[in-house]
């Protein structure tokens, strides 16, 4: 193991401005992985880096691009030297906030562009084509969009980087189609000889089919992952909580968060969601708690059926909150840098493995302790099992403990003022995440919806939510007993005769809840690193799913 290096040893091999900058930043010691990307023997190398979360990867990979990009032979103006592609649009603007502090003390000032989903397409296109775009930092779609027009084609021919932050999910089957099309727009990697840079804290096997799009064959390979460690921070004990049945999810994990307050004034924590909706579902009822008593935390909600402009503004408050809950899907699960969160909590593990190990690394980051803890029922133990390098320990609080806080009657009261739709969209999302998982879960079709029945129980449903059978049909449960199939038209009409359904006789006429499993448009995805199970709403929105009133340009 090498001694910590100081950036200010590094005067001569890297440009006093961004040294400047970093003591700006207070950033004084090299992160290990900092330190070993700058030891490379070349800036320009191609890389494949894996270290763990919140250790300083971004600085890791600007770094080296821009020292480059400004030793290098001047790009002529209007030329993008440095193209970094990420997976959600929180991150890609938080990469960009960290090259510009980077590049602050740079004269002329050196242009960062953004290309995001849910942002003003035609006001960032002309300060685009107007500006000296010198750095990208994009979410694919939009890139891609962008990219259709001859004129932002142009500049590109000049590149000298090509940086995939989240390098695993980038290239998983969700992204790597269109990870595919933009480097076929951009010119070949023989002829423009660009550097390519991978970086993630989890580099799955199937990683190394994929990653020579990006990289060539003898790219450098470094990871500050110790061979047989874990892949999670060592400073972050990590546990799981077992409930019985859906019912006891909320109340235990309300009591876990009132004794978390209680120990904690300045309890900061991320609780994470499988679905957007049942993130949703927990603002809502912890809202009406008061962020969990005793300690009246407020709370956040972070998921991908918010606006951009709620979800813009959402990052930025928790990210300079002192205390509070964020209630989050994994639209944050990567990457994002929200400072001093002490505690994470997941409801159920995620769909994949290395989704744990980056939900769990919204905590403990930049060398700070913190904790994580999973709520599972009994058919997501086999997570446990199913991952035994992870040191997941049971949980030490029992019953006794958690059964202080009332939180049975806390939670009721509060379900009883969440709005219906937000039940029923929550069930319907619940429903749907669960059948994909059920071979993990080891349970078939009628499993699945008792569990959701369940759901829609200890919700207080005194009906269940009626979904349609286009949708029952999508999911591959047609057929199966105790849903409440409706059609379209019996949704409009609940006295409709035609296919009505025992469960409907009451119901008052309300549009069909929204699905959360449209799929992004597109070809069907070739071979990549990984399987991907996600829940599709989370990563890269559909244009459908787009928010009709853009916000408002940042950059
Ligand atoms: N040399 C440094 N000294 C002090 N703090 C640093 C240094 N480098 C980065 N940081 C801080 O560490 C935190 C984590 O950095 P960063 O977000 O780049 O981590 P990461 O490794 O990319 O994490 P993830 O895997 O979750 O994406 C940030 O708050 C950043 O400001």
């Amino acid at each position: 193991m090498q001694n910590a290096a100081q950036y200010s040893e590094m005067a001569g091999r890297i440009d006093a401005r961004l040294l400047k900058a970093l003591a700006n930043m207070n950033y004084t010691t090299m992160s290990p992985v900092q330190q070993e990307v700058l030891s490379l023997p070349s800036f320009t190398k191609d890389c494949l880096v894996q270290a763990k979360t919140g250790t300083g990867k971004t600085i890791a990979f600007l770094l080296p691009a821009l020292q480059t990009l400004l030793t290098s032979p001047k790009l002529p103006r209007g030329q993008v030297g440095i193209l970094i592609m990420a997976p959600t649009r929180e991150l890609a603007q938080q990469i960009a906030d960290e090259c510009d502090k980077l590049t602050a003390t740079i004269r002329p000032a050196l242009e960062c562009h953004l290309a995001v989903g849910g942002s003003n397409k035609n006001s960032h296109l002309r300060r685009f084509t107007e500006g000296n775009p010198t750095v990208m930092v994009a979410t694919p779609g939009r890139l891609l969009d962008y990219l259709s027009d001859p004129a932002v084609r142009a500049r590109f021919t000049s590149i000298r980087n090509v940086i995939l932050d989240e390098a695993d999910r980038m290239l998983d089957q969700g992204f790597v189609p269109d990870v595919m099309r933009i480097l076929q727009t951009l010119p070949s990697k023989q002829s423009a000889n660009w550097q390519g840079m991978c970086f993630s804290a989890t580099v799955p096997k199937g990683i190394e089919k994929v990653v020579h799009l990006v990289l060539d064959k003898d790219h450098a390979r470094i990871s500050t992952i110790v061979e047989g460690e874990e892949p999670t921070v060592n400073r972050i004990p990590q546990s799981y909580l077992p409930v019985a049945s859906v019912d006891q999810v909320l109340p235990t994990l309300h009591s876990l968060l009132a004794i978390e307050s209680l120990n904690n004034r300045n309890l900061k924590a991320v609780v994470f969601s499988s679905t957007a909706r049942h993130a949703g579902l927990l603002y809502h009822v912890f809202a009406s708690t008061g962020g969990a008593a005793p300690g009246k935390l407020p709370v956040f909600q972070m998921q991908s059926r918010m606006s951009q402009t709620q979800r813009t503004r959402t990052v930025d408050e928790f990210k300079n909150a002192e205390r509070g809950l964020l209630f989050a899907s994994d639209v944050v699960g990567r990457g994002m840098d929200f400072p001093d969160v002490s505690l994470v909590v997941q409801i159920g593990p995620p769909s994949e493995s290395e989704q744990y190990v980056h939900r769990v690394g919204r905590t403990g980051r930049a060398g700070k302790s913190g904790r994580a803890t999973m709520i599972v029922l009994p058919q997501e133990m086999r997570f446990m099992t199913k991952n035994p390098s992870f040191p997941i320990q049971k949980s030490a609080l029992e019953h006794p403990q958690l059964a202080t806080f009332n939180s049975d009657k806390v939670i009721s009261s509060a379900l009883a003022k969440v709005p219906l739709q937000t039940k029923e969209q929550a069930y319907i999302a619940f429903l749907g995440y669960t059948n994909s998982q059920k071979k993990d879960y080891g349970i078939q079709s009628d499993g699945v919806v008792r569990l959701a029945n369940e759901l829609s129980e200890a919700m207080g449903l005194t009906q269940l939510p009626m979904i349609e059978a286009r949708t029952v049909g999508k999911m591959g449960l047609k057929g199966v007993p105790g849903l409440n199939v409706g059609t379209p038209q019996n949704l409009r009409n609940p006295n409709s005769n035609t296919g009505r359904n025992p469960f409907l006789s009451d119901l008052k006429p309300r549009p069909p809840p929204e699905n959360n499993f449209r799929r992004r448009p597109g070809p069907p995805p070739p071979a990549a690193g990984s399987k991907n199970k996600k829940p599709i709403d989370e990563a890269a929105p559909s244009p459908s799913s787009r928010p009709t009133q853009p916000k408002k340009p940042r950059r």
